[in-house]
């Protein structure tokens, strides 16, 4: 679909920090440097010259010579660094073969760097050898590197320039780079346009001087229309990600190449309305609320990720709607609840948290009142889902009696008893924890009347979510000596940072364990968290995949190869993929591949077809009648 300009264009591009991740010399250093004691002051020593050179303090051909005697390496190393910059090479670089190989004839490398290095790199991905212009280094005659070219103009300031003006380019010229020097030929006239590159180091002195600024090779392409791995760039999708969230999610999608921007707290919906405008992947813990107002303000947004279990601060049915898919880990921080429960069980029923108080005032309590051993008791499960039925396994290894209770009829595990009613499972328990899900209508499933129903003495549990036990009704209960201990984790209202006050009832009661809201918050659980929900998020950017999407219809798609993939996301009435086939048809596309799933509210087709097809199909799919949203990958 996409052509390249008619007049003939050259790409001029730089090597250290834009071809690849890292500035070559510095790599060098590491290398040539090895088993020396100071080897980690010289290497900081060479940066401070290698910035000292770049920001005009002494000059280029000054900043070499020291560098160079500073590293004192030996032509024997260079293989070793050809190796290490290999694995450097820049993602967008990497990905974006094809462009090097298909434009060989008009790209150049002008680099202040060395030919020795620079073109068994470069040549490995397509661009010619011929092309590459870099200074040379001076060996002596044992192999030691002393010194460079000093007539080659790339070994002083101004080179560059110099080295375009003698190729007398006749056409349009596009410089990338990193750094000022890269600008320097676009200020002498010499390049139509300077494009900043940003991927591997931003120098905000270079950023001001761009024409554009490129944070990665897929913006220069999609910004010149040229042919690219990436049918949008990354850079130009923003991640929003709250809470904290672990950095491994970061790490991924900065990898990947997103405008990632994170914030460590919590929004209310004013802050998210206005963060949200310009977001496509948005990333949530418990404490953001995703409401339809929000979502009215969120033209952009593809997906959220819950980097939890629950969803219930999400409106799922809004979203569905919008044709946003949502995400969440289910079973990432299962255990860590699971651990949590079962120890605060054992401290609650030994009476641990009065003991442990009367201590830290200076008393000595050393009796066996209200102190019970768990093995026997009879644990109550209101909810045997994915934490309810571990901690049934659990706590029957402990030698628990276990009973539970579900909206829906479960298997039993192990020697666990399934309860009728919620009523006869509150009647049977000496321990009672809640682990139903956050549904609305769960709100206060435990109050006054099911206090009541329980045992005089029973140990309660809260570790699902705040509104599902009404407050006023606990506090009674543990006031009366009817709930014993009891142990929470979650609250109606949660503070939406760690400066907040946290304000509740249940402040300075007896035996109570209050925690804020870290059920799911070990290390391991947000580490599992943090990788899984961005591979989700990433398998429906990059390739439409549903499968665990908590509203969308699920699929588990393929991977993408030589075709384009359409995504339509419709909602679910009679005859579109009738007339979504009929315009295939009509531009007589060939398909490669069609997958279809519905459920009440939409429907997502997904249609692979071969890459040339024209511009029309694109409109004539979106302006299908009930179309919610659609996109286009390659
Ligand atoms: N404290 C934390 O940090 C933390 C961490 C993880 C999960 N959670 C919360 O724990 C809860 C359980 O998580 P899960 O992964 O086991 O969820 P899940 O969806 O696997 O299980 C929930 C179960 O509750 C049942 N249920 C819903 N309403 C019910 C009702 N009124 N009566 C009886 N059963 C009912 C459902 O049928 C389901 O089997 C969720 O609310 C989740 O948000 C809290
Ligand atoms: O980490 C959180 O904010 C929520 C943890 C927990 O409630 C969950 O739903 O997984």
């Amino acid at each position: 679909m996409l052509t390249k300009p008619l007049e003939q264009t050259y790409y001029i591009i730089d090597f250290d920090s834009t071809f690849t991740k890292v500035e070559a010399l510095d790599v060098l250093g590491e290398i040539s440097l090895v088993g020396r004691p100071d080897r980690d002051d010289v290497l900081n020593e060479i940066k401070a010259i290698t910035d000292r050179g770049m920001s005009g303090e002494i000059s280029f051909t000054d900043s070499l010579v020291l560098r160079l005697n500073l590293l004192k390496a030996h032509k024997s190393q260079l293989p070793a660094l050809v190796e290490t910059l290999m694995g450097k090479i820049s993602d967008s670089f990497q990905r974006n073969k094809q462009f090097l190989t298909e434009n060989a004839e008009t790209i150049y490398i002008v680099s202040n760097g060395f030919k020795e290095f620079i073109i068994p790199i470069v040549t490995s991905l397509g661009v010619r050898a011929e092309n590459v212009f870099a200074n040379t280094f001076e060996l002596d005659e044992n192999g030691a590197i002393v010194g460079f070219d000093s007539e080659n103009p790339l070994s002083s300031n101004g080179g560059k320039s110099q080295v375009i003006r003698n190729l007398n380019l006749d056409g349009e010229v596009y410089v990338i780079g990193d750094g000022y020097t890269d600008y320097e030929i676009k200020a002498s006239g010499l390049a139509n346009r300077f494009y900043a590159f940003t991927e591997n180091v931003m120098r905000p002195r270079v950023v001001a001087q761009a024409d554009h600024v490129a944070p990665s090779l897929d913006e220069f392409l999609y910004h010149n229309n040229l042919s690219r791995s990436q049918s949008y760039p990354k850079s130009r999708i923003k991640v929003l990600l709250l809470e904290n969230v672990h950095p491994n999610a970061i790490q991924l999608f900065e990898q990947e190449g997103f405008n990632v921007e994170i914030r460590k707290g919590a929004l209310d919906e004013e802050e998210l309305i206005e963060a949200i405008r310009d977001v496509s992947i948005l990333g949530i813990r418990s404490k953001t609320n995703v409401t339809a107002r929000v979502l009215e303000h969120a033209n952009k947004l593809m997906t959220v990720g819950a980097f939890c279990i629950g969803t219930n601060q999400i409106d799922l049915d809004a979203c569905t709607e919008k044709g946003i898919a949502v995400f969440n880990a289910p079973y990432s921080n299962t255990r860590s609840v699971v651990e949590l429960a079962i120890g605060e069980i054992i401290m609650l029923i030994r009476s641990i948290v009065p003991k442990s108080n009367l201590m830290h005032k200076g008393g000595w309590d050393k009796s066996a009142n209200n102190s019970f051993e768990v093995r026997g008791k009879k644990l109550g499960l209101v909810g045997y889902g994915n934490i309810g039925t571990q901690l049934s396994v659990v706590a029957e290894a402990l030698g628990m009696e276990v009973y539970f209770y579900d909206a829906v009829d479960k298997l039993s595990l192990g020697n666990a008893r399934k309860c009728k009613s919620l009523d006869e499972l509150l009647a049977i328990s000496d321990i009672i924890s809640l682990h139903t899900d956050g549904r609305k209508e769960n709100k206060n499933l435990i109050s006054y009347r099911e206090f009541g129903l329980m045992k005089n003495g029973v140990i309660f549990l809260n570790l699902s979510r705040g509104h599902i036990v009404d407050i006023p009704a606990l506090v009674d209960a543990i006031e009366r000596g009817k709930v014993a201990g009891a142990g929470v984790d979650v609250f109606p209202n949660e503070p939406k940072t760690n400066n907040e006050e946290f304000i509740s009832r249940l402040r300075n009661l007896p035996n109570v364990i209050l925690t804020p809201h870290i059920g799911g918050s070990t290390e391991e659980a947000q580490a599992n968290i943090g990788s899984f929900v961005p591979s989700k998020l990433l398998e429906y950017i990059n390739n439409g995949s549903t499968y665990g999407s908590v509203n969308f219809p699920e699929l588990q798609l393929p991977l993408l190869k030589g075709a384009h993939r359409l995504l339509h996301v419709h909602e679910n009435v009679p005859g579109i993929l009738a007339k979504m086939n009929t315009i295939f048809a009509k531009h007589h596309i060939n398909i490669h591949g069609q997958y279809l799933k519905t459920n009440e509210k939409i429907g997502y087709v997904i249609t692979d077809v071969a890459k040339e097809y024209a511009e029309e199909v694109v409109e004539e799919l979106k302006d299908i009648d009930n179309t919610i949203k659609f996109r286009l990958l390659y």
